[in-house]
Parts: C-alpha cells; sequence; structure tokens
C-alpha cells in the first residue's frame, strides 16, 4: 500500500493497528494526533508514528486512510468534525470502537465528503490503556469485526483488509445491528458484572481488611478486565443502552431463580446451573475461531524459593522464546506453586516445553 495514514487517538488499540501497519507497509507514512500530547509524544518515542499532527485537520486532509482510535462518544464527534473538513476524495475512514450502530450512524455525514467510512472492530485487547501498551501482535488470530453498510463498498473493503493486513486478524463482516447485539453479551455486559463483584468485595472490604488480601485466584480471574479504562467503559454502556438493559433483566431473572434454588437447598438444580455453565465454557472455541483469544500457556510446577522465576525465564530467554504474560496460579504455602506462561503460539510453547525439560526437574504440562 502506498500514502499517509491518520491515527486519531493513539492509546493500546490504535497505536496497536499503527504497528501492525507500519510492520507490512514499510513506505507508508503514519502521523497521529492525541488530545493528551503526552501519549502523542510517547507513541512517537516508541515509534508508533512518524510523526505528530498539530490538529485533527492538518492530519485528516492529507491522509488516504484516517482510523479513530478513541473512545466511542469521541469517535462520533470526530466524526462529525472530519465531515467538515476537506478530506482526500479517496479517503477510507475506519474506527476501532467497541459499539457500531451509532458510530455508523454519525459516520452518513461523511458521505457528502466523497469519504468512505467502514467501522472495525478488533476483538482482542486488554485493561491495559495508553501507547505504551500497544503491540503490533495484540490482534494475531483475533477476530476483527467490520460493518460497511452499503453494497459499492467491496473495492474499498478489499482496501482497508490491505492495509490492516499486518494485525494478522481475521476478518469478519456483520451489520451495525449484529455486532452490537453479540459484543453486548459476549464483552459489554461482562465488563459490568466484573465490576459489580469488585463492589460487593469492596463492600466487604470495609468490614474486614482480610478480605482484598485474600481476594485471589477466582476472584481475580474473574475481575481482570474492571481494571479497564472508566471513560472508555462508560461510553460503551451509553451507545448500547438498550441490548444492555434487555441484557441486565434477563440477568436479574437468572439471579432470582438461582436464589430461589439456594433458598429451597435445591442441590439437583444448583447442580444443573454449574453444570451446563461448565458445558458451554468447555466447548467455546480458544483457539484459532473464538472470540476468546488465544492463549498458549504452559504449566510449570516452581518449588518456592527466591529466584525461581528469573531462573525460569532466563532459560527461556537464553533460547530466545518470547513470553507474552506470565503469574502464579495461586498463592499457597505449599512447596510448590504453578507457574503460568503464556505464548504466542503453539510453535514457542512446544520450544519453552521442550527447553525447560532440558535445564530443570520441574514439571512442565499443558492443560
Ligand atoms: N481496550 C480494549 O480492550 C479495546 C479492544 C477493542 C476496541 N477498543 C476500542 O478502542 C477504542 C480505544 O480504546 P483504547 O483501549 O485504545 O483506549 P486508550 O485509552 O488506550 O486510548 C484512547 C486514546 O484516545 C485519546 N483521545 C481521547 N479523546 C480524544 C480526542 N477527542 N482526540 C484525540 N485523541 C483522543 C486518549 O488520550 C487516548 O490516548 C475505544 O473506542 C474502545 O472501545 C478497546
Ligand atoms: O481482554 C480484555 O481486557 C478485554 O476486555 C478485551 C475486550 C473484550 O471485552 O473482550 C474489550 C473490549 C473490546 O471492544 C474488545 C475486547
Amino acid at each position: 500500500m502506498r500514502g499517509t495514514v491518520f491515527v486519531i487517538g493513539l492509546g493500546l488499540i490504535g497505536g496497536s493497528v499503527a504497528l501492525a501497519i507500519k510492520n507490512t507497509h514499510r513506505d507508508v507514512r503514519i502521523y497521529g494526533y492525541d488530545i493528551n500530547d503526552n501519549s502523542a509524544q510517547l507513541a512517537k518515542a516508541l515509534g508508533i508514528i512518524d510523526d505528530i499532527c498539530d490538529s485533527v485537520r492538518a492530519g485528516a486532509e492529507e491522509a488516504d486512510l484516517i482510523i479513530l482510535g478513541t473512545p466511542v462518544k469521541q469517535t462520533v464527534q470526530l466524526i462529525g468534525d472530519l465531515s467538515r473538513y476537506s478530506l482526500k476524495k479517496n479517503v477510507i475512514v475506519t474506527d476501532v470502537g467497541s459499539t457500531k450502530i451509532k458510530v455508523t450512524e454519525s459516520a452518513k455525514q461523511l458521505e457528502k465528503s466523497g469519504a468512505t467510512f467502514i467501522g472495525g472492530h478488533p476483538m482482542a485487547g486488554s485493561h491495559k490503556s495508553g501507547p505504551a501498551a500497544a503491540k503490533a501482535h495484540l490482534f494475531e488470530n483475533a477476530f476483527y469485526l467490520l460493518t460497511p453498510t452499503q453494497q459499492e463498498e467491496e473495492k474499498k473493503l478489499a482496501e482497508l483488509k490491505a492495509w490492516l493486513r499486518g494485525t494478522k486478524a481475521k476478518f469478519l463482516t456483520v451489520s451495525p445491528e449484529t455486532h452490537d447485539k453479540m459484543t453486548g453479551v459476549i464483552s459489554h455486559f461482562p465488563h459490568i458484572i466484573a465490576a459489580g463483584l469488585v463492589h460487593s468485595a469492596k463492600r466487604a472490604a470495609k468490614q474486614n481488611d482480610l478480605v482484598a488480601r485474600l481476594a485471589a485466584g477466582g476472584f481475580r480471574d474473574t475481575t481482570r478486565i474492571a481494571s479497564s479504562s472508566p471513560e472508555m467503559w462508560r461510553d460503551i454502556l451509553l451507545h448500547n443502552k438498550d441490548e444492555l438493559l434487555l441484557l441486565m433483566d434477563d440477568w436479574i431473572e437468572q439471579m432470582a431463580e438461582i436464589k430461589r434454588h439456594i433458598q429451597a437447598s435445591d442441590s439437583d438444580s444448583i447442580f444443573r446451573y454449574f453444570s451446563s455453565a461448565k458445558t458451554f465454557r468447555d466447548e467455546l472455541p480458544v483457539r484459532s475461531q473464538g472470540a476468546i483469544p488465544a492463549f498458549y500457556d504452559l504449566y510449570v510446577d516452581v518449588p518456592d524459593y527466591p529466584g525461581v522465576i528469573s531462573e525460569i525465564t532466563g532459560y527461556l530467554a537464553q533460547s530466545r522464546i518470547s513470553i507474552t504474560n506470565i503469574r502464579i496460579l495461586e498463592t499457597r504455602e505449599e512447596l510448590y506453586g504453578v507457574l503460568v506462561i503464556s505464548f504466542q503460539s503453539e510453535e514457542d510453547r512446544k520450544a519453552a516445553e521442550d527447553c525447560l525439560a532440558d535445564h530443570t526437574n520441574y514439571g512442565v504440562y499443558i492443560m
């Protein structure tokens, strides 16, 4: 691809898309703008963008591809701004926002400028924000939902996919309505529940400070996403209000039902509640097809002595195997703990398994 890319909003997602484009289209210039000057400076220092633009207008009027990497409320406002500028005739405008109905509706304003808007949503992310968290491979193997609204956009859609090839994501075209319905249940609603669980623990922690110290394992797994950006989630909830209200009604009904089972000490129904959830959860595609990102985890039984983690990561570093995440499964006062190391690919995990088997006697297994 040739030309100039302009990224507005240089955080986790805008930054990651910019890095992925840079990796594949080496001759392309990538310009950026962020309302937070520190983020813009950091994005430049990290090589995410080639240069900073002084204003949205300056960057937008020169660009062949404009990517909106802002929270969705800002995205709608910026689309309004773009519609008043003299954009290039063939420019493609896309976004990365987590909601699509309101964003694509607002993009109708761009039609008269000759620009093509195609909504986008890479279905991977993190609870971290800002350019420092951006990674070129963040979307590898993840779904990247695109929401073109007009038939004649076929050629432009192909062009956008070519720009985004470096994400190594799997593109899927859906309508904005289908998009908001699906992401409501698998992404937006879980964030409400995660925050709710944390609120419950916060209340309990006021009565007993041991609560915060003991919050580990399951609590941490189910509430990681409660550490995400409040601004981003406020905007998403307001954009996908109708769908989320329906999901909340359903949830309240579900809670009332399980409450009745507990009140009645109805052990069969309680068992069925967990068992049917487990069956569905266990069958979700986790490797190549699912909305759940692929994690290639390796479990290592490690003895509890100082320096054991650096010893293991040291062996992996010597063999030039990159890790994407590392954590201790549980805080246990036993002789052995379980270290979970995540890798980008099956090959990396296999190489790590062999490497640790060569250098240590620790149990290494895949679950
Ligand atoms: N975080 C995720 O897991 C995830 C995943 C997929 C999509 N998204 C979507 O991606 C978008 C960005 O999320 P993020 O996680 O990268 O957030 P982020 O906070 O890391 O980045 C957003 C950036 O936009 C900037 N910004 C805000 N208003 C602006 C404006 N008016 N002009 C220019 N810059 C502005 C902020 O300063 C910030 O640097 C959101 O719409 C979100 O819904 C997020
Ligand atoms: O992994 C996380 O932290 C995320 O919450 C990522 C997540 C999600 O809900 O799955 C968050 C918002 C997005 O729009 C897409 C992905």
